[in-house]
This record gives structure tokens, C-alpha cells and sequence, in this order.
């Protein structure tokens, strides 16, 4: 084709060129019901990324115990969490990408894919590609690094490349647990949270979804990056903030402190009150919503806690629209002429 020539009639298309983001969570089932949860937990926990156990061990195991049993007991708490707008996961993540969706100005489209289930990466990518974007960033809203999380996200966006002639560019949003604009929005959030309570907790408490032991060794930064996060919260807010793990799964060791064993002996020591946030999820979902603000209130209460309030995670709030602006900007250095 010569420069000034219109296109041959078999041309491809040629869009005007555009910019991606694509958010990602994790991933939620499409009802709180058995069946569901059965299809959500079975391509969840067959990702090697998340369990690190050869197929040829762990599949019987999957197929044969797990996704006899947990489906019902999930869908029994997934339940007590369920909103009219469906899974909190999922409609938190999509009111933070329609938060952002004029963020960047109109070149850049916004839009948001889930790790496990629907919408789903290679989706929203054809998606993106097909309204023009050859350029994308793909953003993982994991603050801290796990291979469990960003990098099976990560992989799961160039798998779906790997099926594209013409492959947009990519980049992927680095991990935040120590960028001050993270640090940020956890301490404005948790002021105004607080700010609101009726009691002053004696301990605020910062529970992190736990990882098995064993991928700290392997070389998993995540432990030492939820360390970092606290370490940065406590010194930012001027008072200590303590760590724990939660949700723990299988029969492994797992990161310690465990958060349930630490409320209920936080309580029979005789703390009073206590605040708990969750610095490690960017939304409220089943682990936070059911795990923490439920059970874990429950298990403060038993051992002889007073008062027990659970913060709630950064979401769509404005706190986190002005985080993932200053990130999102950042990293379109290049693409886009945006001031952080
Ligand atoms: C080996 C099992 C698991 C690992 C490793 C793991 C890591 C991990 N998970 C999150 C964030 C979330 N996990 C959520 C739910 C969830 N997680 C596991 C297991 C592991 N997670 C299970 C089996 C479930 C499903 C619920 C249940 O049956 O208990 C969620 C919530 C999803 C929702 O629908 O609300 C999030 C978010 C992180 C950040 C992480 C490692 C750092
Ligand atoms: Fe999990
Ligand atoms: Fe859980």
C-alpha cells in the first residue's frame, strides 16, 4: 500500500489506535449455590499456580474429596455475603473500573476481567482488541506479589495472546505494597473507618489471605511484602499495627500467626477491642465480608472480646480511585502524556 492510497478491499481493518486497562481480580462463582461454587472452585484449584501439588496427586483429591464436600459448605457461606448486585468481589471490581473510566481521558478504555470465571481475560482482551487497543496495561489488583495471584493473572493474559496474529503490546502493573500512594489510601481508609466507630480499638490488626509456608522459601515475596505494607501502614499512621493470615486451606503449614488463633488469644489476654483490616484484598469478598467480619467477630466475642469491627477494604472508595489513578498513570508513562 502507498503512502495516500486507500486500503485493498481485503484489507484488514484498521481501528483508530486506542489504550487498554485491564483491572483483575481474582474471581467469584456466578451464585451462591453448590453448583456454582463446584465449577468456580474447580478451575480455581486447578491452577498450579495455586495449588503446587503434581496433578497426578492432587486431581483425585480435587475431584474426589474437595469438590464433594466444600462446594455446599462455600455456597452456605458465599450466601450469607450475596447481595441484590451479586458477588461483593465482582461488583466492586466493576464500580472501580467504572470509577476510572474517564480517569485517562478518551483514548483509554477501561474495563475489568476475573482470573477464574467470567467476564473472563481472554474476553475482555478480544474485546480490547477489537475496539482498537494496541496498546494494554494489565493492572492485577494484588498490592503484594504471590504467584498464587498476580503472575497466574499475568499468565493467564499471555496464554490468550499466544492465540493472536496481531498481539497488542503489553504491560503489566508492577506489585504497590510499598508505594506511598498505597500506603496512602490503607491509612486514609482506615482513619475515616475508624473515625466512625463508637470505640477506640486497643489493637488494629492487618489480616493478609495466608499462602502455604513452603512458597515463602521457594522464593513467593509476598510474606516479606505484607511485612513491608505494615511496617509502612504503622509508621504512616503513628501506632502499631499487628499482622496475621487468614483463610488457611489443606492440611500444610501455613503463614503465622494465623488470624482466628490470634483474635481469640488477643481476647482471652484480655484485649477489649480490636479493629481488623485486610490490606491484602483490594474487595470485600467471601474472606473478608464472612471470614473476618463474621466468623472473626464471632471468635473475639467466645474468648471474651468486647468490641470487634471489621474495616472495610479499599474498594471503589475514593481512596482507591485516587490510588489506582497515581498507579495507573505511572505506568502509562510512555503510552500517554499523563502526570502521576
Ligand atoms: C491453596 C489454596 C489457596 C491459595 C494458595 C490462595 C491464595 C490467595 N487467595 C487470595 C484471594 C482470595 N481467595 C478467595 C477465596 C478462596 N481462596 C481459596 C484458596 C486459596 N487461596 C479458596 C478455596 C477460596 C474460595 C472460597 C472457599 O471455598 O473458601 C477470595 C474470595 C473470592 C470470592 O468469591 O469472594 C479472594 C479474594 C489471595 C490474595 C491469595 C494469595 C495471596
Ligand atoms: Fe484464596
Ligand atoms: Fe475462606
Amino acid at each position: 500500500m502507498t503512502a495516500g492510497s486507500a486500503p485493498p478491499r481485503d484489507h484488514p481493518d484498521v481501528l483508530p489506535r486506542r489504550i487498554g486497562v485491564l483491572i483483575v481480580n481474582l474471581g467469584t462463582p456466578d451464585a451462591p449455590d453448590a453448583r456454582a461454587v463446584k465449577r468456580y472452585l474447580k478451575e480455581f484449584l486447578s491452577d498450579r499456580r495455586v495449588v503446587e501439588i503434581p496433578p497426578a496427586i492432587w486431581q483425585p483429591i480435587l475431584r474426589g474429596v474437595i469438590l464433594t464436600t466444600r462446594p455446599k459448605k462455600s455456597a452456605h457461606a458465599y450466601a450469607k455475603v450475596w447481595t441484590e448486585r451479586g458477588s461483593p468481589l465482582a461488583f466492586h471490581t466493576h464500580d472501580t473500573a467504572a470509577a476510572l473510566k474517564d480517569a485517562f481521558g478518551p483514548d483509554v478504555l477501561v474495563d475489568w476481567a476475573m482470573r477464574y470465571g467470567y467476564p473472563s481475560i481472554p474476553s475482555r482482551l478480544a474485546a480490547m482488541k477489537a475496539a482498537g487497543c494496541d496498546r494494554i496495561l494489565i493492572a492485577p489488583l494484588y498490592p503484594q506479589y504471590s504467584a498464587a495471584t498476580t503472575a497466574t493473572a499475568n499468565d493467564a493474559v499471555f496464554r490468550a495472546l499466544g492465540d493472536m496474529r496481531w498481539q497488542p503490546a503489553v504491560r503489566t502493573l508492577p506489585p504497590y505494597h510499598d508505594d506511598p500512594a498505597y500506603i496512602a489510601a490503607l491509612k486514609a481508609s482506615a482513619e475515616r473507618h475508624l473515625a466512625a466507630l463508637d470505640f477506640a480499638p486497643d489493637v488494629l490488626l492487618a489480616s493478609f489471605h495466608g499462602m502455604p509456608e513452603r512458597t515463602l522459601h521457594l522464593g513467593d515475596p509476598y510474606f516479606c511484602q505484607a511485612q513491608k505494607t505494615v511496617r509502612l501502614l504503622s509508621e504512616a499512621m503513628g501506632r502499631e499495627v499487628a499482622i496475621s493470615f487468614q483463610s488457611r486451606f489443606g492440611r500444610a503449614k501455613w503463614l503465622e500467626p494465623a488470624t482466628d488463633t490470634t483474635l481469640a488469644r488477643m481476647a482471652s489476654e484480655g484485649v477489649r477491642s480490636v479493629a481488623v483490616m485486610m490490606p491484602g484484598f483490594s474487595a470485600d469478598c467471601l474472606e473478608t465480608l464472612e471470614e473476618i467480619a463474621l466468623q472473626g467477630a464471632e471468635t473475639f466475642h467466645v474468648n471474651g472480646g468486647k468490641n470487634f469491627a471489621c474495616i472495610p477494604c479499599l474498594n471503589a472508595d475514593s481512596e482507591a480511585i485516587i490510588l489506582y489513578e497515581s498507579l495507573i498513570s505511572r505506568e502509562l508513562q510512555g503510552w500517554l502524556n499523563v502526570t502521576p
